[in-house]
């Protein structure tokens, strides 16, 4: 009789794994199933005080709730380890119970450094999460993203809940109208605005860079304010007269320190609601959100790509649809083309050959600088695809995950309802996929595609229906910098040892990559 209540709830704790958590995703009602269990602890003791016959109803009540929670937390420990469908897989134990462990190996935002580490460990299909698959395989791109895939996006994209960009639409129903909306907007700015705008602030990018000449610049933050800037012309229709404008600077600032909580808590997507549901904890996420619900509002009548595309649905606007998008396109739109510039500036100041070899192929291009003339540069575009193998935007993101069949990668089978994580950072840099796959090496898409030994292992802008909208515009930016500087200055480290690799080194996977910070010396030709 004693033990009656404690055995009742550890049961109910069972049960309600067995017969509820275990089906479905629960990862958006966190926050409010943790409020519900607060109230319920609350509610036994109130129950155990008005009608317990014994004096320790306090203590009856604890015990109560803690044998409800060994039961729940046991019964999913014990079906983690035994029973579910991806035991067979090998992988971390601590991983296969949760992911708070994956969380806890990842608190300086190197999840891509730890990924590579557990490759190295066991193999080329790990499990590591409860029910996650970490696949190091070339194949994966085109099984997960290709066309005709049946996988869907993953709980991760949820992240922005209650938004809605058009990159967290994560079944295919409601995405294909959304997605022709973008491609249109981004067909008109190709047309029309791309070049000029991109040219425009590449210039007032040269003219800072004159005014370092010899010195030392921290490149990153000038790259930050010239894609920031580009992409709030072109998308929110708001230019920028100088880039050492201080709310341009405010702005960059905030949108990386609120990306970057993700490098903490993406492989745990619950405990992200979790704690973006609590006030103060993760301020900047919050406040980056705010940021870009505000962005829009205020822009809601003004013309711009975004608020045209938006209000082509009848007139009427969506405005979680709009605000995430507002969200995706400052993120996805600033950061990715920021971040390959960094790196490929990077390269090249190592790399005095490249450099040579680049202006000599510029030096055809007529000027004013054709930007169409651009786009078919061997050499350039060399260096670009060798830089996003290197360095990839997501460099672990993109997860994925299977529908009720499963799906078979190179021979293997990966079960219903499992997250894939193709992380692209270590399967870009394959030994069985590219010769010498940890150099920078661009004439490999060139005059040496034997160095090339799977091409398919190269995924720089995904695949299938969630290919990168933006591709063109991020690569014309990339390019007119590149031309720009190249043809004016020579570019080299500035000399400490440490910022021979702190770029590398200090390289955070926050959803997209942040590199760390790197010092260039300009030089005038
Ligand atoms: C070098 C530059 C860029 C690279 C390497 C790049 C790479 C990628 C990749 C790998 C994805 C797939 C993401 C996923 O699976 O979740 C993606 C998606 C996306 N990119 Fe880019 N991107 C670049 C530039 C841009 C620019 C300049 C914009 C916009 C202004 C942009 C907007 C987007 C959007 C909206 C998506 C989501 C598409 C969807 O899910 O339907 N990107 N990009």
């Amino acid at each position: 009789m004693l033990y009656t209540k404690p055995l009742s709830a550890a049961i109910l704790g069972c049960v309600l794994h067995v017969l509820v958590f275990v089906r479905g995703e629960y990862h958006t009602h966190t926050p409010k199933m943790l409020r519900g269990y607060v109230v319920f602890i609350f509610a036994v003791f109130l129950i155990e005080r008005e009608y317990s016959t014994s004096t320790s109803y306090a203590w009856n009540a604890i015990l109560s709730t803690a044998s409800h929670l060994l039961g729940l937390f046991g019964s999913i420990t014990m079906y983690r380890i035994c029973f579910h469908p991806l035991r067979a897989f090998p992988g971390p134990r601590s991983l296969k119970v949760s992911k708070l462990f994956h969380v806890s190996r990842v608190l300086n935002g190197q999840n891509h450094v730890f990924l590579e580490k557990i490759r190295r460990e066991y193999g080329s299909f790990v499990r590591t999460g409860p029910s996650e698959v970490t696949v190091y395989d070339p194949a994966i791109f085109h099984a997960i993203s290709g066309p005709g895939t049946t996988c869907i996006k993953s709980a991760w994209y949820d992240m922005l809940h209650p938004l809605v960009a058009i990159n967290s639409i994560r079944e295919k129903d409601g995405y294909a109208s959304r997605r022709r909306m973008w491609d249109q907007s981004f067909k008109v700015i190709a047309l029309k605005r791309d070049g000029p705008t991109i040219l425009t602030y590449a210039n007032k990018l040269l003219k800072h860079i004159e005014t370092t000449l010899g010195e030392p610049i921290i490149i990153n933050e000038w790259l930050s304010r010239f894609s920031y800037a580009v992409m709030s012309d072109l998308a929110f229709a708001r230019p920028y007269g100088s880039l050492d404008d201080e709310q341009l600077d405010r702005n960059v600032a905030m949108i990386h320190r609120g990306t970057e909580v993700l490098g903490v808590v993406s492989p745990a997507p619950w405990l992200a609601q979790l704690l973006f549901s609590i006030p103060g904890v993760t301020y900047r996420w919050n406040r980056m959100l705010k940021w870009a619900s505000d962005n829009m509002k205020e822009r809601i009548h003004i013309s711009s790509w975004l608020i045209e595309a938006a209000q082509s649905n009848d007139g009427l606007v969506d405005t979680n649809g709009l605000y995430g998008d507002a969200l995706a396109v400052a993120i996805a739109g600033s950061h990715s083309t920021a971040a390959t510039l960094t790196f490929l500036l990077y390269e090249l100041s190592r790399n005095a050959g490249t450099q040579h070899k680049l202006r000599l192929e510029l030096s055809k291009i007529a000027q004013p600088l054709d930007v169409d003339a651009l786009t078919d540069l061997p050499n350039l575009n060399a260096c670009i695809d060798e830089t996003l193998r290197l360095y990839p935007i997501l460099l672990t993101a993109g997860a994925r995950q299977t529908k009720e069949t499963g799906i078979t990668i190179s021979g293997r089978y990966i079960p219903p309802w499992t997250t894939i994580i193709a992380p692209r950072y270590s399967i870009g840099r394959l030994e069985a996929c590219f010769e010498r796959a940890s150099e920078f090496i661009p004439e490999r898409w060139t005059e040496k595609p034997e160095m090339v030994k799977n091409s398919r292992a190269h995924n720089p802008f995904s695949i299938g229906r969630h290919t990168c909208p933006g591709r063109y515009l991020g690569l014309t930016e990339v390019r007119i910098v590149v031309a720009l500087l190249l043809s004016r200055f020579e570019v080299t480290l500035a000399p400490a040892k440490r910022n021979e690799t702190e770029v590398v080194d200090g390289m955070k996977d926050n959803f997209t990559v942040h590199p760390g910070q790197l010092k260039l010396i300009f030089r005038p030709l």
